[in-house]
């Protein structure tokens, strides 16, 4: 319901919560407002926003073409209707420090709970392909320094994200790793690492909380819930798996409608009405006005 939503402050106290709590927090990327309210009907811990979906979504790829002002009012429109805290993508902080500076407070004004920072290059690459390429460990120190101190809420996550695994090796990620700690990241998000064992090296090597990437189809093997949690893994986002099935049930029904020339034996796989309405809480909305929801099944 439109008031029923906590706060984004109450969010991101949750949110440290969740990382205090020793739990894994699992999660999966909403590739829009109403995906993120079915995650949290599933009992996830929250939603993350994605650079790749939203890049996806505008028909672009994910090569740092977005600007703040989309990836903030993407940000706005999915935390805005979700109980859950939102963890979002800015890539590199679009610039340098001092963009990243207000990057944060962009991303704190548009309600999300957290942002990771990465220490690729501008422009920045998809982490789980060929050709990416990092800044110095000092230039992307004063990335997290200034995202850091340009926070107005303590509450408001900060995690970095280190690239450096696929390109200067495991040792340079986790010097790195150490390095954004100590610069006062919240969670550290080692991009692109291949088994347990890395996320293990990390896990021994820095005091703050950990984040897995299980994206598909990429560098890392899908480890599931119980070997990321034993691998002492504090939060695991699965970005684009929600976009990537409901593109190919797009796909599957496309081909249908064109080979079959009706949708009527596909209705079993889709949402149902009922169950639509009954996700936006369609009824509720009869608080304002009776004459809202009049739907019979
Ligand atoms: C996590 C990520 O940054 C994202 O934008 O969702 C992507 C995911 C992907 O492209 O599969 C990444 O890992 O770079
Ligand atoms: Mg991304």
């Amino acid at each position: 319901m439109l008031h029923a939503i906590p706060s984004a402050a109450d969010k991101r106290k949750a949110l440290r919560a969740g990382l205090d709590s020793g739990r894994l927090l699992k999660l999966p990327g909403a590739f829009n407002p109403l995906s993120a309210k079915l995650i949290e009907r599933h009992g996830f811990h929250g939603v993350y926003i994605s650079g790749a979906v939203i890049s996806a979504d505008l028909g672009l790829p994910d090569i740092g073409l977005t600007t703040l002002t989309e990836v903030a009012g993407r940000a706005q429109q999915i935390a805005r209707v979700t109980a859950l805290p939102s963890l979002v993508d800015a890539d590199t902080g679009f610039g340098e420090p001092m963009n990243a500076a207000r990057t944060v407070q962009v991303l704190e004004d548009a309600g999300v709970a957290g942002l990771h920072l990465e220490d690729q290059v501008n422009p920045k690459r998809c982490g789980h392909l060929d050709g990416k390429d990092v800044v110095e460990l000092d230039v992307a120190v004063r990335r997290i320094k200034a995202a850091v101190a340009a926070r107005r809420d303590p509450d408001f996550v900060i995690a970095a994200r280190t690239d450096a695994k696929s390109v200067l090796g495991l040792d340079e990620a986790i010097r790195r790793a150490k390095a954004f700690a100590d610069a006062g990241a919240d969670l550290i998000f080692p991009e692109a690492l291949t088994d347990a064992a890395e996320f293990e090296a990390f896990r021994a090597a820095v005091e703050v909380p950990i984040l897995a990437n299980m994206t598909e189809f990429g560098k890392s093997r899908l480890l599931d819930a119980r070997t990321l949690e034993s691998a002492g893994v504090n939060v695991v986002i699965y970005p684009v798996t929600l976009l990537r099935l409901a593109m190919h049930a797009a796909d599957t029904g496309l081909r249908e409608i064109t080979e079959q020339g009706t949708q009527e034996g596909l209705l079993d796989r889709m949402q149902h009405r009922r169950d639509l309405y009954d996700l936006l809480d369609y009824q509720r909305y009869n608080a304002f006005d009776d004459q809202v929801f009049n739907f019979r099944v």
